[in-house]
């Protein structure tokens, strides 16, 4: 990748990504990260070689693409004061942050700007990222094609034509890892009531998530059909699954989905002043 990138925030979705970069062969000389405090950057620093800074604006000088990675609370002063020197270096921006419209973020900076609004994930790490992307109409074909090689480069990315539309990605892919974590804690707490030692229950109930992840990823099978393959008539699983079935696990995950995308919408109001 050609480009020099820089990351506004060197917190958890930032390393997420880096580290996925340099797996992919990224040049850590083209990745520049930022942060209030020396003490944020040093562990990406040392492991990643990548070039660090505590100025926001010196940092971005050069940059082609700027990755805005703060928080979505603190994204309006971070904007504030990156506005005139973005003004002046026009990078593609490309926001991560949950619930801040492109326009809005985009305001911020001045206005006029290529912004790409994407929601990544934190398996971006290990190079099993899935991102979201909206373009406003200020992208170029080319800046599209550098922010798909981007987030490609740590995982699968789906474009979206619709902004809204990224609220219901944070729901499926950009929360979501925290949900199979969850389930990973349940399935270790319950298979340590049934006798087994922790670890052991750990890693039997990862690999079997990672087994199903790539059974369903590459299968020409439904994900209803790869279920009914392992519920014998009669059998282990199928009581399993009733259980799950009679105590509405169905209407809970759509139930926590919906609050999901209903908290983006919040934020989005909440943050940019409407
Ligand atoms: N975590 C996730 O799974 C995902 C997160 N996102 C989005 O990514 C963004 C970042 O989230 P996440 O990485 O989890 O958050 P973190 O809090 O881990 O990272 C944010 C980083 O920004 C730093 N920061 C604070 N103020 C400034 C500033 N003025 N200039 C530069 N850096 C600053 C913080 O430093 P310090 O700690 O010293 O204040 C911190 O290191 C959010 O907008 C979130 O919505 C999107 C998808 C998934
Ligand atoms: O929880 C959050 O708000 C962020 C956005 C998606 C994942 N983490």
């Amino acid at each position: 990748m050609a480009t020099n990138i820089t990351f506004i925030g060197a917190g958890n979705m930032t390393g997420a990504i880096i580290g996925g970069l340099i797996d992919s062969g990224v040049s850590p000389a083209a990745i520049t990260a930022t942060s209030p405090s020396e003490s944020m950057l040093a562990p990406v620093k040392t492991r990643y070689g990548i070039t660090t800074h505590t100025d926001n604006q010196e940092a971005i000088s050069g940059a082609d693409i700027v990755v805005l990675a703060v928080k979505p609370q603190i994204m309006r002063d971070v904007c504030k004061e990156l506005r005139d020197s973005i003004q002046r270096e026009r990078p593609l921006v490309i926001s991560i942050a949950a619930g801040l419209d492109a326009d809005t973020i985009d305001g911020w900076l001045g206005g006029g700007l290529a912004v790409v609004r994407c929601m990544p994930n934190t398996p971006s790490l290990v190079g099993y990222g899935a991102s979201g992307l909206f373009a406003n109409a200020a992208v170029s074909e080319q800046q599209r094609q550098d922010a798909t090689q981007l987030m490609q480069a740590v995982g699968i990315v789906e474009w979206v034509e619709e902004e809204a539309l990224l609220d219901a990605v944070t729901a499926v892919s950009g929360s979501a890892p925290a949900y199979f974590f969850l389930m990973f804690e349940a399935m270790e707490e319950a298979g340590t009531r049934l006798g087994l030692p922790a670890d052991t229950a750990r890693r039997l109930a990862i690999q079997t998530a990672m087994g199903a992840a790539r059974m369903a990823a590459q299968s020409e099978s439904d994900p209803a059909t790869l279920k009914k393959n392992v519920m014998s008539p009669g059998g282990t699983t199928e009581r399993a699954i009733e259980h799950m079935e009679s105590a509405h696990l169905r209407d809970i995950i759509e139930d926590a989905m919906q609050a999901c995308a209903a908290r983006a919408q919040e934020m989005a109001k909440e943050l940019s002043g409407e």
